[in-house]
């Protein structure tokens, strides 16, 4: 099996758990106060390895952060440390339905740019998936997109459309991606439409939006992905059964959720994973959601993900 690169975001994340979420100008006092690390880049690292696949970390953090990957056994090659930044951080407040509302400030995040995507092209293009995410930089994205379908490499690319943009450079960015993955507000966003005049509980409607707003534009794409929370994942694929056909995996097991924050990182991470072990794509889908599902059951973001032996 091969490597696993990640490139992007690690943040220190703050959760406070509230009965609900305030409203603006309102004070309310809340249950618990929990923090954790995470960033989306790290998360989905660190799932990768909890699962047993070699990763590494392409993006800029604190000392201790840096502590938490070691202790994954996440490689640090390209992690650096930025002088006189602050970590990116996250603010989450979760209500008592594990819904969340987040802040994110980048921090040292914000300092990873296209020299440190070229200082890592070896690493990347010997990787077999390259993970990213939209939370530093596009340009820094896109270049390492670039540099991972460049003729030498032959490097599998995941986009993970987290935070969700309609810059234009995303637009560039899609014909250097093997693989989308995004939920169901994310869909809507790319799709431009508005969430009221959809049925999002319709499997023949969103199948609809990712011809529309993907597959149609981008024949690069061989396969998107949309998460959709308890009600699995709805996959549409070129090399599975063509786009006119759509899967819809649904969640293996019921489970009770407390803090759903990062699930889509723990999904992400998983998915890398269990392709990277060479199961297909339905079957990699359905492993990651059993993963991302216990995640749900538990609090915080990486404190939530499970390790091989949980399974
Ligand atoms: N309540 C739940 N029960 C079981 N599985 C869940 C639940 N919520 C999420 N999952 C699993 O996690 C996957 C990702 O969840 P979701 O679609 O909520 O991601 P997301 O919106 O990107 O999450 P986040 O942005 O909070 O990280 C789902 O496809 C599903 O497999």
């Amino acid at each position: 099996m091969g490597k696993i690169t990640v490139i992007g975001a690690s943040n220190w994340d703050m959760f406070t758990y509230c009965a609900r979420i305030p409203v603006v100008g309102e004070t309310i006092k809340g249950n618990d106060f929990k923090t954790s690390y995470g960033g989306k880049a790290s998360n989905q690292a660190v799932q990768c390895a909890l699962l047993g696949s070699e990763c590494v970390g392409d993006d800029m953090i604190g000392k201790n952060t840096i502590e938490n990957f070691k202790s994954k056994n996440i490689d640090i090659k390209h992690v650096g440390l930025v002088k006189d930044v602050p970590s990116g951080c996250a603010t989450i407040i979760v209500d008592s339905k594990g819904n969340n509302n987040i802040i994110i400030v980048g921090g040292s995040n914000d300092k990873l740019d296209q020299q440190d995507v070229i200082d890592a092209t070896f690493t990347i293009q010997k990787s077999s998936y390259l993970l990213c995410q939209l939370e530093v930089s596009l340009e820094t994205t896109f270049k390492a997109l670039k540099v991972a379908k460049q003729p030498a490499s032959s490097c599998k690319t995941i986009l993970n459309l987290s935070p969700v943009t309609n810059d234009p450079l995303l637009m560039e960015m899609m014909e250097f991606v093997d693989i989308l993955l995004l939920n169901e507000v994310e869909l809507i966003g790319i799709a431009k439409k508005t969430e009221e005049k959809i049925d999002m509980t319709s499997m023949s409607t969103l199948h609809q939006l990712v011809l529309d707003s993907v597959m149609n534009k981008y024949p690069t794409i061989q396969s998107v992905i949309v998460t959709l929370g308890e009600n699995g994942c709805l996959l549409v694929s070129r090399d599975y059964k063509g786009i006119d056909q759509y899967t819809h995996v649904p969640v293996t097991e019921k489970v009770v959720a407390v803090d759903t924050t990062g699930a889509g990182d723990s999904f992400t991470g998983a998915l890398a994973h269990y392709l990277d072990q060479s199961f297909d794509m339905a079957e990699s889908i359905s492993k990651a959601s059993r993963v991302s599902a216990i995640s749900v059951t538990r609090y915080g973001t990486q404190t939530s993900y499970p390790s091989k032996s949980d399974l």
